[in-house]
């Protein structure tokens, strides 16, 4: 039975970084950005992984990755702890760096008979700070945990894919994967080891995702975030503090149902300068901004961890005018000239999603999977292709044969 998993990526609106640090954080599930797993049992005890997207891919015994859990035996429920463990620690040593949280949840969530686990995403940049290691996280823990256990529970998923999150990350708030698993948006903030969300309605803003393309990875820039409050924690929390202040009043805003484009677009601005302030910018960001300002849009933030990635824009003038559809065209085009990825895309929608084969009600409809079987098709090779061949090939022999014998027999009456 194959399963398919899919998951969102995520905007965060304000609070990142600070929001590892305990203040609220204001975020919306992509719905149409997703990342898919498919999930294939297998009997040979091997396991096997393959990052399509990154042409990575492994494979190993089941037994080396210590996995003793018989065929639907029930996996270990997925661990509180904020450190990885021993396993993680060791695939770590051992695997390249996108292999290692997948490879975990292998681990933790297979069992002995093996699997064949693919990622490749549909449409979700990876590390670009709309949540792609997260949504991969949870893409794999529901095909994983569907898997073992037959159903999708997305508070168990949940729970691995922060595990896994803190394998690649370190210090997670929770936010991403908590966006990707359950969709829609929230305000959130951490409490003790977990995250509390509250589901917040947030209204269509006419916004832009602009990918700078600027390579960056979300553990650094939150340890170095995390480097700057130990330095100096005095300011830094003060920083921290307002960053909360900005969630908080947008949240509130949402919630009364009074959010004006203005007020809003005030609120990116600061949130963008005080995590300049954090050392999270970068040029690549602040072009974006110029760029947008020129245009007569002049609320842009990064968004995620920073350091590159993508910034979000506010459709908006400074009276919360709507910017004119051919003004955001010329934008767009002047940003893509300069070698930057757009994105208009709603927010908030469906979170995590499961399909198998027996799943008669919610097919699966296209996957980025399908991409690869065409390719396939379209390079004769694969199988269904070539045993057509194969049968058309014998069957005009068969029929040349039955001729020339005929043939032989009408010549021999003669
Ligand atoms: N499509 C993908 N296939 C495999 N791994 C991915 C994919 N997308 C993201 N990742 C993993 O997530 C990492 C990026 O994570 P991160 O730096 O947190 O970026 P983001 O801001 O997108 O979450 C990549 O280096 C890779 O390990
Ligand atoms: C910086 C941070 O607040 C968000 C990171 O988002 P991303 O991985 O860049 O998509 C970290 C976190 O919340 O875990």
């Amino acid at each position: 039975m194959t399963i398919i998993a899919s998951a969102p990526g995520k905007v965060i609106l304000f609070g990142e970084h600070a929001v590892v640090h305990g203040s609220h954080a204001v975020a919306a599930a992509l719905s149409s950005l997703r990342v898919f797993a498919r999930l294939e049992p297998r009997s040979d005890n091997r396991v096997r992984i393959e990052l399509l997207d990154l042409g990575v891919w492994w494979e190993d015994e089941t037994s080396a990755l210590g996995i003793t859990r018989a065929r639907g035996e029930a996996p270990e429920p997925p661990p509180s702890s904020k450190k990885p463990n021993g396993r993680a620690l060791e695939l770590a040593r051992r695997l390249e760096a996108p292999l290692v949280a997948v490879a975990y949840l292998c681990a933790e969530l297979c069992d002995a008979e093996g699997a064949t686990l693919a990622v490749k995403s549909g449409g979700l940049p990876a590390g670009a700070g709309l949540g792609s290691s997260a949504a991969v996280a949870v893409a794999c823990a529901a095909a994983l945990c569907v898997g073992a256990t037959g159903a999708l529970r997305k508070d168990v998923a949940n729970a691995w894919a922060f595990a896994a999150e803190v394998v690649q990350h370190g210090r997670p708030s929770g936010l991403d994967n908590a966006l990707s698993c359950y969709g829609g948006g929230v305000v959130a903030v951490r409490r003790g080891a977990g995250l509390e969300r509250n589901t917040l309605e947030i209204p269509p803003l006419k916004l832009l995702i602009t990918n700078t393309r600027v390579a960056r990875s979300t553990k650094e820039l939150v340890a170095k975030v995390a480097a700057e409050f130990e330095a100096a924690p005095g300011p830094v929390r003060r920083l921290f503090d307002a960053i909360d202040t900005i969630a908080l009043d947008f949240a509130s805003a949402c919630r009364e149902n009074r959010v004006a484009t203005p007020f809003v677009a005030r609120l990116v601005r600061l949130n963008h300068a005080l995590l300049r302030a954090l050392g999270a910018s970068h040029p690549a960001l602040e072009a974006v901004a110029d760029m947008a300002t020129e245009a007569g849009a002049p609320a842009t933030k990064l968004t995620g961890a920073g350091g590159g990635g993508c910034a979000i824009t506010l459709l908006h003038d400074a009276e919360g005018i709507e910017i004119a559809d051919d003004k955001v065209r010329r934008l767009v085009q002047k940003l893509r000239r300069r070698g930057f990825d757009c994105y208009q895309t709603d927010l908030g929608g469906p979170g995590v999603r499961c399909y198998d084969d027996d799943d008669d009600d919610e097919p699966p409809g296209a996957t980025p999977f399908d991409d690869d079987d065409d390719d396939k098709k379209k390079n004769g090779s694969s199988r269904p292709h070539s045993s057509s061949l194969a049968v058309m090939v014998a069957a005009v022999v068969l029929l040349l044969s039955f001729a020339l014998l005929k043939n032989r027999a009408g010549s021999a009456a003669r």
